[in-house]
């Protein structure tokens, strides 16, 4: 288990060293356009599994659109601070 902080200074680390096989640097590498569509696709997901499937499917969906979302934070060079200081 991670926290929202604790995997977005992971997915920041692999977005700088770059590892072989890393989904994230193949996201990255696919760029804002593609990244974005992903973020659409779990938000809608998130939804459906809201509506119609157990709190543990929609969690899961949730984490998935989370990922995501920092997935596009970091290929725009978002900050965490930056975000928050919005909430
Ligand atoms: N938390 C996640 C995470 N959540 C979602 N995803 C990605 O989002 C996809 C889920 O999308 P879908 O449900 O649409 O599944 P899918 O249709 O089979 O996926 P695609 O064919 O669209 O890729 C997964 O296949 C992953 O590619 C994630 N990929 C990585 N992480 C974590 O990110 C970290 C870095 O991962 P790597 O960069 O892969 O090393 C690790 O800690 C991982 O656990």
């Amino acid at each position: 288990m991670k926290t929202f902080e604790e995997l977005f200074a992971e997915l920041s680390e692999k977005a700088t060293t770059r590892p072989a096989g890393s989904g994230t640097v193949a996201a990255l590498d696919a760029g804002v356009h593609a990244i974005g569509k992903k973020v659409v696709e779990e938000a809608a997901e998130s939804w459906m599994a809201a509506e119609h499937e157990s709190d543990d499917r929609a969690a899961e969906e949730i984490s998935q659109l989370l990922y995501h979302v920092q997935v596009l934070m970091i290929a725009k060079g978002i900050g965490l601070e930056q975000v928050y200081k919005h909430l």
